[in-house]
């Protein structure tokens, strides 16, 4: 790209085009907020002075179309919004065949010429804007509704706009590569995932857009984008299913509610702010309609601070409760259950059979096994109710006729003459206790015979799983050994005799509840967005897929980030083989948060890591390389990182990170900073929202997907061990949150990996 402006030939004309846009928004805006009838004058008096074009002749005529002016509460936010910046760039394009060269401005929202239906606008979703995305000038094409349109992109143009004023115009040709890239990357960290759809690149273009019928898979480096990604396919997805999909079918999941936070302001700039965000704890508990009590997961913490065998036994744990081995064990488990609703009894009411057991028997186990098993059990209570219900008349009948016979013929009989009237007195009698009974066992007979059927909730099948430890190594077909067995269940029912159950048991509740009781429809998304999913173990996934019944998912995720491995991923591969056998599997690997020199740093920390992706590639942009200062002691620690922040805040940056590898480091670190600028520090924790306008000190593990323009890692008591993966991860996340600047600071250098 060459940078020609400001005073590019075409600048005066581009500035005249983005005058008649704003008009127009302008126009339409008030226009929608008083009347259609003020649209001619609303029209007069924003085109008065200036010829806007062919179309002012027209407007009278579309005085008679109300629908123009017709604007959801969305759109009209939108376009109010679009007026500071209505579009950033223009693409032009001649269809194949046509004479004709097509200007299309794009924008972040659409805005249709109400007297000629042309477009001032097209929104960046739209399949046209794909051009800018990924066409080159020359030969290009694009696919809209089914069919493929060829024809000749002439011209990319870029505009900067900053207050509605237009400041520059860069035309984009083969050679050039992308300044406004580079100058977005350049900006200071506040608001910037909601900036990027004009610099949205190929790659992520192609992710965005894919197949949204498909599962995606994508490994992504640090800073590649992926959150950014996801938020955005989801904004189009909506645009493109607007009209037949609730927003709310569509459900984030983000790995704590800190993140939701950083995440949430992105939302509203890309029209999403309807879907559902939630956590996965959050969730299960949602579709289990209960809330449940989650024992606070130390094994981290305690991962990265301690080494003992308890600690590492119950990783063992988690790891096994989310593989896939597990699933195993819940089939079978599953399977055993579904038997015990077998049944050889057939169904009487009194003395008359209703159904038989065969029959009963075969729908529940042939016809309805789509559904639950007590959905089913539903299903077929109602079913025998019905069958007495239509039955119930001709019961009593048969009983009342087979009495009135008798009677009749006493009364005619000679030979009964004597004891008649006895007799029939009797007949009589027993002819309403016959008929109470039959009517009772109308009543009775469903509840009774349902009564052979077990009735147990969530809780208490949860707790016979792991009652078992033979039947539980059986069911794992050699996975498990009898005293790994023992050990799982012992350590499960500790908790969950009190009703309290660990993370990694969610997974497994989740599973049991989709198959016993069912989901409520209310509680199933369609289409799922999972940020971090290399934290996600296999179980987590599939009993996803499975409660939800869709394959629809988004996953994104970083395998060098996966500090949760022990009971997460430690590969995509089982995912779509297993999980989603439908999905693409794509990887990113250019990085564009932050410099070279830092990812250079952070690259060395990734062939530590036993992965094969190759190194990650970041967007040439340069800044200092990472700093390392000694300290002596705590006073000197609080300077250093003041003085990092004194000299950052000057250059203009605005968010600092001081991070820690432990918490026990950061409550250190920060009670000092605290003492000496009370106000100014923020430690964070997992509940909590970012500050913008403080220092913010949080542990390696909490910072990951987070990102800020400076960052200090700071070490008191802990060091960082190359021999150990899950300190080589987190000292990877901790190198990869910063946007300009990255600082150690130690008692010593061999604190840190690579230092
Ligand atoms: N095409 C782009 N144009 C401008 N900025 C971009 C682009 N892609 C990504 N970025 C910026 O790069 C940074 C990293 O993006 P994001 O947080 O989405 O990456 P990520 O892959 O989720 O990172 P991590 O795995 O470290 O959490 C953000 O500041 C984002 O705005």
């Amino acid at each position: 790209m060459t940078k020609e402006s400001p005073i590019h030939p075409d600048f005066s004309i581009e500035s005249e085009r983005l005058e008649f846009t704003k008009r127009y928004i302008d126009v339409v805006i008030s226009t929608s907020l008083t009347s259609k009838e003020k649209y001619k004058e609303n029209m007069e008096k924003a085109f008065g002075d200036i010829d806007w074009g062919e179309s002012s002749a027209a407007y009278i005529d579309i005085l008679t179309n109300s629908s123009f002016f017709e604007m959801s509460k969305e759109e009209l936010e939108s376009l109010t919004k679009a007026k500071t910046k209505p579009y950033f760039a223009r693409i032009d394009f001649q269809h194949e065949g046509s004479g004709k060269v097509e200007k299309h401005y794009i924008g972040k929202t659409s805005l249709y010429q109400r007297e000629n239906q042309e477009q001032i606008i097209v929104d960046w979703r739209s399949p046209i804007a794909n051009l800018y995305y990924e066409g080159r000038i020359g030969d290009v094409s694009y696919e809209a509704e089914g069919e493929t349109y060829e024809g000749d992109l002439s011209l990319k143009r870029q505009y900067m706009i900053e207050d509605g004023l237009l400041e520059e115009i860069r035309d984009i040709d083969l050679t050039t590569t992308d300044e406004l890239l580079q100058d977005s990357l350049a900006k200071s960290s506040s608001n910037r995932l909601t900036e990027i759809i004009s610099t949205i690149q190929e790659e992520q273009n192609r992710i965005i857009r894919a197949d949204l019928n498909k599962p995606i898979i994508v490994q992504g480096a640090a800073g590649s984008g992926k959150t950014t990604i996801a938020l955005h396919r989801i904004s189009y997805f909506i645009y493109n299913y607007k009209q037949h999909f609730d927003p709310r079918q569509l459900m984030i999941l983000a790995p704590s509610n800190l993140f939701i936070d950083y995440i949430s302001e992105a939302l509203p700039e890309l029209g999403v702010e309807r879907v559902r965000q939630t956590t996965f704890t959050d969730y299960v508990m949602t579709c289990l309609e209960k809330k449940l009590t989650i024992v606070e997961d130390h094994k981290l913490i305690q991962l990265i601070e301690t080494h003992d065998e308890k600690v590492e036994t119950a990783s063992w744990i988690s790891g096994f409760k989310g593989s896939k081995a597990f699933r195993r064990i819940l089939e079978h488990y599953i399977e055993e259950v579904e038997q015990r609703f077998y049944t050889s009894k057939d169904f009487y009411v009194d003395k008359y059979k209703l159904y038989t057991a065969k029959r009963f028997t075969h729908l529940f186990k042939e016809e309805y096994t789509y559904m639950p098993i007590y959905r089913r059990m539903d299903k077929l209570k109602s079913l025998l109710q019905s069958y007495v219900r239509s039955n119930k008349k001709q019961m009593v009948e048969k009983v009342e006729k087979f009495f009135d016979e008798r009677i009749e013929t006493a009364l005619f009989e000679r030979s009964k003459a004597g004891n008649r009237k006895e007799y029939v007195s009797k007949a009589l009698d027993k002819k309403i206790e016959r008929v109470d009974e039959i009517k009772k066992a109308i009543r009775t007979s469903v509840n009774g015979y349902m009564k052979q059927f077990e009735k147990k909730n969530l809780h208490q099948y949860f707790i016979e799983l792991f009652s078992d430890p033979v039947r539980l190594a059986s069911y794992s077909k050699g996975e498990l050994s009898g005293r790994q067995a023992e050990q799982l269940c012992q350590y499960t029912l500790k908790y969950a005799k009190k009703k309290q159950y660990e993370v990694e048991d969610l997974a497994i509740l989740l599973y049991l509840q989709s198959h016993l009781f069912g989901i409520d429809k209310f509680h199933k998304a369609k289409n799922i967005v999972i940020d971090e999913a290399q934290d996600y173990s296999y179980m987590q996934l599939y009993s996803l897929k499975r409660a939800l019944e869709t394959d629809m998912f988004t996953l994104v995720g970083d395998l060098a980030q996966g500090i949760h491995s022990y009971r997460g991923l430690q590969s995509w591969e089982p995912v779509y083989r297993d999980i989603f056998p439908r999905a693409t599997y794509t990887e990113l690997q250019k990085s564009y948060r932050t410099t070279i020199e830092i990812m250079e740093e952070a690259n060395k920390l990734l062939s530590l890591l036993p992965y094969d992706f190759p190194k990650v590639n970041p967007v040439v942009r340069h800044g200092d390389a990472p700093s390392f200062d000694e300290y002596v002691d705590v006073d000197e620690l609080a300077s250093f990182i003041e003085n990092k922040v004194d000299s950052g805040r000057k250059e203009g940056f605005q968010t600092f990170a001081v991070i820690g590898k432990s918490m026990k480091d950061c409550v250190e670190i920060s009670e000092i900073l605290q003492e000496r600028q009370p106000g100014k520090v923020k430690l964070l924790e997992e509940q909590e929202s970012i500050p913008k306008d403080q220092i913010v000190v949080v542990p390696s593990y909490l910072s990951k997907g987070l990102e800020f323009d400076v960052v200090i890692i700071a070490a008191v008591e802990e060091s960082f061990n190359r021999e150990n993966e899950l300190d080589i991860k987190l000292q990877y996340v901790a190198m990869t949150r910063p946007l300009h600047k990255l600082a150690f600071i130690g008692k010593k250098r061999e604190q840190f990996i690579g230092q």
